[in-house]
């Protein structure tokens, strides 16, 4: 709840601003270099601090006819306006030490002037020094509201440099930057506020006075100027500006303006005979004016322009990320059946709209079947007079909490009572990056498993990382259990504007027991892939492409094929023969590649999903590979036996597990890592790399017993896996 109040209102706060951040935000960039190309001079002096003020003006009134002001500069250049003995009136940069002159002070560029006109009042005048007041405002809060929402993405103050979990380009990089930049924005954005009120006088005001009346003039010793008491262990790093008396008139006094106070010095005494300690307002003005133009370094200087650029990054991210979900809400639940009127009730929690996307595509395949399909979000929860089953896709946020379009569905649920029995379907959307992986859903399935007008259709469900190929593995088992076919419009990934390759059937296995066989193709061009990679296949008259795990072995494409009675593409691919040339698009699946370092790796699958591993077996040399593969018979192994024997006589394959469904013991591998877990759990805290690729429901079973095992036996979390790249899925 809080968490989208402060969504709202950060949107609503930078909507409003939006324009004139912009040119605020550029024209700021700008004026950023000024200080940092005025750096380039090279005039700065080190070790100000050693530097007695009293001998400095000593030196200059030796040298000069004259002197009337020096000057220190935040970048630590100090400006002298002399009279020199042959009356040239000159304001010069100089060494305060040996008096050398570096060269004169110029006038400031017309450029920057317009510029500096420009980003103060947007040539409106008060106006729009008003304007741009407000902005600053609205910047510093957009700021802020920012930075809580990034410390509570991360999980607090403390994680906030932790790895970043998004993958969207917007997201990650409106994290990533939201990090480094946020600060000093603020910074940016409330010394604006404070010099724009300043401007307007909405401090007291604070110009120093002094009481001349007070000051004794009659009676003085006179004294050098290096022994004057009022300059005394006054070095140069303290002060701002030293005006020198006028004339030799008693009244005349050195003014100095310090860092911190101005005081009258008398010109022939050298005592004190005022001195007015800055008033509070006035400090901090001097350090907005500092922090606000850079002028103080010019390291800050381009911290500020970086920060200029990044607001202009944000801006569109922002934008974009909110369009996306705003669009994805509207377009996917619009044109459905009423809730009333449907047979299938799809429910979505969803936080940035990813979620809608993936329930959109497959009510779309239900309506293609004429099925009435009702689309709303899980906060729209009601009853249903006709429906017989509901669909429920969600994500988690926060620490396993609701996202925004679930967050009143619990509540919800407990007050509406169900016209009559429905059977659901729980997906979760969530990242193992994540302690909590989908445990909002975990919450919305056992509701719904212990209330008695609601019957599971099938097992909870995670997706990890919207993966499409898992979402797509659910997809068949659910519409294979309602008797559906059910097609999904592919995502528009660079996959599909992929050219294709021409590859050669080189060898092609008979179906063995569980209709599965290996094809071996040759592709007719060099193209670099490797195993765990993906091979996608569109057979003739279809429309949608079928992506198989590849195993490279010695530059040919191995795949294990299961066919399915109904599968197109598996059934075109069984009927090729050998020397045909089929079409086929290779994806790089960096995710799955065999990883570079590891003490060990494990590799679990199920029946098909033993291809990725058949060319990584092959060509990692003592790599320390340990096998543990479930399919149904002990004939269903021969089709990979003599590549695995291969690998075991190589001691590429330490260990070889085989969990069979149908015979014997009839266990599953998950059975097979529960009886090895000593080895498992000891690997894994080794370092041990976990590949796991076949079916979504092996991958769900194998990761609840690893999660199981690790918290009983283990300080490590599966999220830790994740995170330490200890853990690589293909699964569908
Ligand atoms: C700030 C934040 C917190 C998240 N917290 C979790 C979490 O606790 N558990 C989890 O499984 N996924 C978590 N996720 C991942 C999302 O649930 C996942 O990316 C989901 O696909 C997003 O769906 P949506 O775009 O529909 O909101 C989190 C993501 C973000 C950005």
């Amino acid at each position: 709840m809080i968490r989208s109040v402060w969504r709202y209102s950060h949107l609503i706060l930078a909507v409003v601003s939006s324009i004139f951040l912009l040119l605020a935000a550029v024209t700021g960039g700008i004026l950023a270099i000024e200080p940092i190309s005025n750096a380039t001079k090279n005039y700065s002096i080190t070790g100000l601090d050693e530097i007695l003020v009293s001998q400095t003006i000593d030196r200059l009134k030796s040298n000069y006819d004259e002197v009337l002001e020096l000057e220190v500069i935040p970048s630590n250049y100090v400006i002298a306006s002399v009279l020199t003995k042959d009356f040239e009136n000159k304001t010069i940069y100089i060494d305060p030490i040996n008096l050398s002159e570096f060269g004169p002070v110029e006038e400031r560029s017309s450029f920057f002037n317009f510029i500096t006109n420009f980003h103060r009042s947007l040539f409106l005048k008060s106006a729009g020094r008003i304007f741009v007041g407000i902005i600053s405002f609205l910047l510093c809060l957009i700021a802020v509201t920012g930075l809580l929402l990034l410390i509570k993405r991360q999980g607090g103050s403390l994680k906030l440099f932790h790895r970043v979990k998004e993958t969207n380009f917007e997201q990650r990089y409106h994290v990533v930057l939201g990090r480094w930049f946020l600060v000093p924005i603020i910074i940016i954005s409330a010394t604006g506020v404070y010099l724009s009120a300043e401007k307007f006088e909405l401090f007291p005001s604070y110009s120093v006075k002094h009481n001349r009346n007070e000051i004794a003039q009659d009676e003085y010793e006179q004294k050098e100027i290096s022994e004057f008491p009022g300059l005394k262990n006054i070095s140069l790093d303290q002060v701002r500006k030293i005006v020198f008396p006028f004339s030799e008139d008693l009244e005349d006094f050195y003014q100095v303006q310090l860092n911190d106070r101005e005081m009258l010095i008398h010109q022939f005494s050298g005592k004190v005979v005022s001195a007015q300690k800055y008033p509070l307002v006035q400090l901090g003005s001097i350090l907005s004016m500092k922090l606000h133009t850079g002028e103080s370094s010019p390291v800050w200087a381009f911290i500020l322009l970086i920060s200029s650029g990044s607001i202009l990054f944000f801006m569109y991210s922002g934008f974009a990320m909110t369009l996306k979900s705003l669009n994805r809400k509207k377009a996917t639940t619009f044109g459905y059946a009423l809730r009333d009127e449907a047979e299938y009730i799809v429910l979505v929690g969803s936080e940035t709209g990813n979620t809608f996307d993936f329930a959109n595509r497959f009510c779309k395949s239900l309506k293609s079947h004429d099925k009435r399909v009702h689309l709303s979000s899980l906060n729209e929860y009601a009853t249903y007079e006709r429906a017989h089953k509901m669909v429920i896709f969600t994500a988690t946020y926060g620490d396993g909490d609701a996202p925004a379009s679930a967050n009143h569905f619990l509540k919800r649920f407990e007050q509406i009572n169900p016209k009559h029995l429905i059977e659901y379907t729980v997906v979760g959307f969530g990242s193992m990056l994540y302690p909590n992986f989908c445990s909002y859903a975990e919450n919305v399935h056992e509701k719904l498993d212990f209330h008695p007008s609601f019957k599971p259709m099938m097992q909870l469900t995670k997706i990890n990382e919207q993966s499409f190929e898992q979402f797509r593995g659910w997809a068949n088992n659910w519409g294979a259990k309602a008797d559906i076919p059910v097609h999904l419009e592919l995502p528009d990934s660079s996959f599909t504007k992929k050219k294709t390759e021409d590859l050669k059937v080189i060898d092609i296995s008979k179906l063995n027991v569980d209709n599965t066989f290996l094809l071996k193709l040759k592709p007719q061009k060099k193209i670099q892939f490797q195993s765990g990679d993906l091979l996608g296949i569109c057979p003739p008259d279809a429309r949608r492409e079928r992506l198989y795990s590849i195993a490279e072995i010695d530059r040919y494409i191995l795949l294990s094929i299961k066919n399915h009675e109904l599968g197109k593409c598996s059934g075109y691919l069984s009927s090729l023969e050998k020397g045909q040339i089929i079409q086929g698009k290779i994806e790089k699946n960096l995710k799955f590649h065999f990883p570079v370092t590891a003490p060990s790796v494990i590799m679990i699958c199920n029946g098909t999903g033993i291809a990725p591993y058949l060319g990584m077996i092959q060509k990692n040399n003592n790599a320390n590979i340990h096998l543990f593969w479930g399919g149904r018979y002990t004939q269903s192994f021969d089709l990979y036996q003599t590549y695995v024997d291969n690998a075991l006589k190589e001691r590429n394959i330490r260990s070889l597990e085989i969990a069979l469904s149908r015979e014997g013991e009839q266990h599953y591998v998950q059975d097979l890592l529960l009886e090895k877990q000593d080895f498992l759990v000891s690997s894994i805290e080794n370092g041990a790399v976990i590949m796991i690729c076949g079916s979504i429901s092996m991958q769900n079973g194998v990761m609840e017993v690893i999660g199981n095992l690790l918290q009983s036996r283990s300080n490590l979390k599966m999220s830790d896996l994740e995170i330490n790249g200890q853990l690589k899925l293909d699964c569908y």
